[in-house]
């Protein structure tokens, strides 16, 4: 397990991550969510080392995290850094001898990792010549040439057409199963949603959420019910405590507690059939709104867009 224990870092005097703990499980996909200049490529420099923290500890299954240890880590920066006129297959084998790796296994790897990502047939070709989202497959293979302990991504997923983001993701997957720690960071919410099995949500340098998938949505935001009957459900509108989101003749897209919801099953079926009546839970871009709408006004910091501002109450219910 990765973990980050209080990690706090400022830039020029100005404080950018405040107290940032999280943990990413081995075997499974974290997605590090958060808008933009929430943190994530701060946090994310200091967990590969490349940026020290002024306080603060991450971990690597209950030890500190090493030069020597780090060696084991793959990353992909967000401002992609490979050679543009080296061949794709060179510069991939030329990374895996960087890692010690002798020039036959060397470019066994490089070939292997071309063939997972659907590149075979580019390796010759000037990585310049490649599409940006090919460009971008590239790099995921740079991050994974030495078989990684520990990935991580920033924005993986940015910028690949669908089949592009179903082989990074399978690939990504096989990691995982393999024991690694993968981390990624997006501001795609649609993506993470649905890609991710755990999430760690970041506004204004802070730690808002994290858990796993379905457990957030579980937790947060308002629960939505859909009710279908027979006969007109008009009716909803005029309970107390129910909020109406869409209503037309025998169906009604309502937010209520638990409790309220119940009352209007019950109500719905002494009234006629009832041929639906289901719990709909939040979706992540909810869930994100509904944390960043918890924000403490007090810590509004001006300069910054209103998703990325701290709450005193969520950072307790993180820390619990
Ligand atoms: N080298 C730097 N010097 C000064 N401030 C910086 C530096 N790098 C980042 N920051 C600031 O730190 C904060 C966090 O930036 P960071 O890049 O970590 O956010 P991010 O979540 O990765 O954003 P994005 O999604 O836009 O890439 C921002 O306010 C940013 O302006």
């Amino acid at each position: 397990m990765l973990e980050l224990d209080s990690v706090c870092r400022s830039y020029s005097g100005r404080q950018v991550l405040h107290d940032v703990s999280f943990s990413a499980r081995r075997g499974r996909l974290t997605g590090f969510v958060g808008g933009n200049g929430a943190g994530k490529t701060t946090t994310m420099r200091i967990t590969l080392g490349v940026l020290d923290a002024d306080s603060g500890t991450v971990r690597l299954d209950g030890t500190p995290v090493s030069p020597a240890s780090r060696v084991r880590f793959g990353y992909m920066p967000e401002e992609r850094g490979l050679y543009p006129k080296m061949r794709v297959a060179e510069q991939l084998s030329y990374l895996a001898r960087l890692h010690g790796f002798d020039r036959h296994e060397a470019r066994r790897r490089a070939e292997a990792l071309l063939a997972r990502l659907d590149l075979s047939e580019r390796g010759d070709d000037p990585l310049e010549s490649l599409s940006l989202g090919n460009q971008q497959r590239v790099q995921i293979a740079a991050a994974l040439i030495h078989d990684p302990d520990v990935l991580i991504l920033d924005e993986p997923f940015s910028g690949l057409d669908p089949m592009a983001v179903e082989v990074v993701l399978s690939v990504l997957t096989e990691q995982a199963e393999a024991g690694a720690v993968v981390l990624f960071s997006s501001h795609q919410l649609d993506v993470v949603e649905r890609l991710c099995d755990d999430l760690v949500i970041i506004g204004a340098g802070r730690i808002l959420a994290e858990g796993g998938r379905e457990e957030l949505r579980e937790r947060h935001g308002t629960r939505r019910y859909e009710l279908v009957t027979e006969d007109d459900a008009g009716w909803v509108r005029d309970v107390p405590d129910v909020e109406i989101d869409e209503s037309a003749a025998g169906r009604v897209l309502f937010r209520a507690g638990a409790e309220t919801a119940q009352q209007v099953l019950q109500r719905a079926a002494q009234q006629g059939p009832v041929l639906r009546f289901t719990p709909l839970l939040p979706s992540l871009s909810e869930i994100f709104k509904d944390v960043a709408a918890q924000v403490d006004a007090t810590q509004v910091d001006a300069t910054e867009p209103r998703t990325e501002q701290s709450t005193h109450h969520l950072e307790k219910e993180v820390a619990r």
